[in-house]
């Protein structure tokens, strides 16, 4: 079976830390990572080319790899360098996604496409909108993913749940459709997958502890406050 084909009807668990936090180490994103797998993740996106090594020695489901950074210069933060889809390859990435939005950036898509190819992996183009894919489509890469709805100047909006027409337009464009960003309930998983989606990745609602400790916590208060 091929790649996308083991990911397709399942779910992926971003294994992504709160950055500097307790659990933003190798040893325990690879800890996470394998008791994803031991709950029926299909896939795994790892952040980060340490993360991925530790990661490809304790399971063999695919991974989609990404290095985020913080520049000066862009706005763009998923995997903006060819050093950087070096550096996922030789960990062990299969996939590897990047910024597929059409912002100023280091580097073009199409060169970060030819790198992510000639690397023998498959490309993953993390999206904003609509035009977005119709670009990552033309230029050969294999998922899209509606990861960045939401997170650019152009889409930034306080909706909470998974961008439901973005995933059924790029259903409507063909290719593999990955619904990523604010699948934070087993409901929206499936909202997603009706909606359109190959696959639904998951992330904050199953690793970032911090953060669901904080929704745990809000209820808790506010049920408190108005009691
Ligand atoms: C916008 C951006 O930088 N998204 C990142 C991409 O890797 C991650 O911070 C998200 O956790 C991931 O996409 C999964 O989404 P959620 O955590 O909402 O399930």
């Amino acid at each position: 079976m091929d790649v996308p084909d083991r990911l397709r009807g399942g779910l992926v668990v971003s294994c992504q830390p709160v950055d500097d936090g307790p659990m933003d180490a190798p040893d325990i994103v690879a800890a996470m990572a394998a008791a994803a797998v031991a709950g029926g993740a299909a896939g795994l996106r790892i952040e980060g080319a340490a993360n991925l090594a530790a990661v490809r020695t304790r399971v063999s489901v695919p991974i989609i790899g990404i290095i985020k950074r913080d520049l000066d210069d862009s706005p763009v933060r998923i995997t903006p360098f060819l050093d950087d889809v070096q550096a996922l390859a030789s960990a062990g990435a299969d996939i590897i996604a990047y910024d597929a939005t059409d912002r100023p950036r280091p580097e073009t898509t199409a060169r970060l496409l030819s790198a992510i190819h000639a690397a023998g992996a498959l490309a993953m183009a993390d999206c904003a909108t609509l035009a977005d894919g119709q670009r990552a489509r033309a230029e050969g890469a294999a998922i899209l993913g509606t990861t960045l709805s939401g997170y650019t100047a152009e889409t930034a909006s306080d909706a909470r749940g998974p961008d439901t027409a973005l995933i059924a337009a790029f259903h409507e464009l063909g290719g593999f459709v990955m619904a990523e960003g604010r699948v934070n309930t087993p409901d929206l998983a499936a909202v997603a997958m009706s909606a359109g989606a190959d696959a639904v990745t998951v992330g904050t609602a199953l690793t970032r502890l911090e953060h669901v400790t904080g929704w745990f916590r809000d209820a808790i208060a506010k049920a408190r406050d108005t009691a």
